[in-house]
């Protein structure tokens, strides 16, 4: 077993001008010889979701022997194999069985900001359960420690597990467009897998526009010649519905649907998996989910901190393309679809793809864009996004949008979605919020009069921090006398 690590070399982190030319290949691979213990536990500790493969082969698994190609998305949720459907879970129990196999898993962009906070946190937390294999080989201990956190809840060992974890990391310098680095990076995880079957996975942790030079040289370069090989390949796809289709036609040049997995993190977040439990197996909110009775939807992405040197991907995107385009429109639809036929991730996509596909197209007086400035708070200073260092000067790309969109169908023809999301500002979260409709003729308004908080029902989904879930209502407040107030009936879930 083995894990192994690629980063570029000291100081190649650097402006995007120069990398457009020379892009720098930063890499961390992770081989290993089957899933230690039980597809079960294995299903255990990832929590990765909306991972799309679909379609035929393509020239990375032309000559795959003894291959294992999953029919849907490996979906794996924390603690619980219910979430994997059968036939995932027949193949990661194939996994499990065959000791004769590897898994290497290249995370390419091990210096960046997604692979420090999620991609590390959540391989140690695959691992802490037994579900990465053992493997030796150690160069990448120093950074990725500092990602780690025993964010397992109340586990013993964790540090004993992280020195584990940490030895079995190791990088490997080259160039994201050298096919001759990928063939060094190839005869390393060779000399990890021995005479096994090898499966790898390439973790994509860059930005979109080096895609394809890493698939490309992969694929040509290092793609297995008798397991598997799989790409996942982080949002945002392209830059508009021109560049995701070039995208898509590019990877396939390399790869087929099957071995390309698209992820949106946040449908792996707890309260976005819930938004369809609590709409479609309570029978008090479906009712109310409607035009009948909702006012407006507000979904709110906030972040406390600014690029903070992530500006070579940033820039090129801006918020409405790093955020609300995938995270905050998913759950919108995830919001407001019908009730699929099933919880197959095929149909559960059709009637996201329905509320898509009825949205009215959306005005420019419904958005409003804005960027952060440099502020004092405190005694603190604050820089702006232009001080950044990796942010062009006279960037003018946003970092605050919020937008109006509507979906024309009989549902919620009318009801405003109001989008908002933004970096720099004065608190972190994420959150849902449904205000609903003023109670008709309601026989208590002389007790809050035009206080429209209070007149208005309100269902907040908080997904974090602090996940929660509650509901506004008002109440008499107990005693003599008829007073209201404002109350939660709160599902709080660190108190759970
Ligand atoms: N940050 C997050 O929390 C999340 C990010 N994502 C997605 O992950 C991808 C990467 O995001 P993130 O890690 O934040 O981005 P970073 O800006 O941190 O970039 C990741 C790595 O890519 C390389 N890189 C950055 N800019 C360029 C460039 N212009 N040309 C060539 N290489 C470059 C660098 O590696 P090196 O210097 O080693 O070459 C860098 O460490 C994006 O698609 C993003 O949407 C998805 C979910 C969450
Ligand atoms: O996709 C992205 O998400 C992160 C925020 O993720 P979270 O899970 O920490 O809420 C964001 O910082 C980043 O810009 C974006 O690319």
């Amino acid at each position: 077993m083995a894990l192994s690590c690629m980063r570029c070399p000291a100081g190649a982190a650097a402006v995007s001008s120069r990398r457009a030319s020379a892009p720098p290949a930063a890499a961390v691979s992770f081989a290993r010889c089957g899933f230690g213990s039980s597809a079960t536990a294995a299903v255990g500790c990832w929590r990765i979701q909306a991972v799309t493969p679909q379609g035929a082969k393509a020239p990375m698994d032309a000559d795959v022997k003894n291959a294992v190609t999953p029919t849907t998305p490996p979906k794996v949720e924390n603690g619980s194999p219910s979430g994997i459907t059968l036939d995932e879970f027949e193949d990661l129990s194939a996994l499990s069985k065959n000791d004769d196999s590897t898994v290497s898993i290249t995370v390419v962009g091990a210096s960046g900001d997604l692979a420090k906070k999620k991609i590390f946190p959540a391989l140690f937390a695959l691992y802490y359960e037994d579900c990465l294999p053992k493997m030796t080989d150690a160069e990448l201990r120093n950074m990725v420690s500092k990602t780690l956190t025993c964010r397992i809840d109340k586990r013993e060992n964790c540090s004993e597990k992280m020195d584990e974890f940490l030895k079995r990391c190791f990088y490997h310098s080259g160039q994201y467009d050298s096919e001759e680095h990928f063939i060094d990076l190839d005869k390393k995880l060779k000399q990890h897998e021995g005479s096994r079957v090898s499966n790898r996975l390439f973790y994509l942790s860059i930005p979109p526009n080096i895609f394809l030079d890493v698939v490309k040289c992969a694929s040509k370069s290092a793609s297995s010649v008798n397991g598997w090989t799989r790409v996942i390949v982080e949002k945002p796809f392209g830059r508009d519905s021109e560049s995701s289709a070039a995208l898509t036609r590019g990877l396939k040049q390399y790869l087929v649907e099957d071995q390309i997995f698209r992820i949106d993190h946040y449908l792996g977040k707890e309260l976005v998996e819930n938004l369809s439990v609590l709409r479609f197996s309570n029978l008090v909110f479906e009712p109310l989910w409607s035009r009948q009775y909702i006012r407006n939807v507000q979904l709110i992405f906030s972040e406390d901190f600014g690029t903070e040197g992530r500006g070579g991907y940033f820039d090129s995107y801006g918020i409405i393309r790093d955020i609300m385009q995938n995270h905050l429109l998913q759950i919108l639809a995830l919001f407001a679809m019908e009730t699929p036929i099933s919880l197959e991730a095929e149909d559960i996509r059709n009637e996201k793809v329905k509320v898509l596909r009825s949205m009215k197209p959306l005005q420019l007086e419904d958005v409003v864009i804005g960027q952060y400035k440099n502020h004092t708070k405190g005694g603190t200073t604050y820089p702006g996004y232009t001080d950044d260092k990796t942010v062009p000067k006279d960037s003018v790309t946003p970092t605050f949008a919020a937008a109006a969109l509507f979906i024309n169908n009989a549902r919620w023809d009318g009801v405003p979605f109001l989008m908002k999301a933004g970096k720099a500002l004065h608190t972190k979260r994420a959150e849902i919020r449904v205000q609903f409709r003023h109670v008709p003729g309601n026989l208590y308004k002389g007790s809050f009069g035009t206080d429209l908080d209070r007149a208005t029902n309100e269902l907040v989904i908080r997904v974090q921090p602090d996940e929660a879930i509650y509901l506004k209502i008002n109440n008499k407040i107990p005693g003599l006398g008829m007073r209201l107030d404002r109350s939660n009936l709160n599902l709080h879930y660190a108190a759970r």
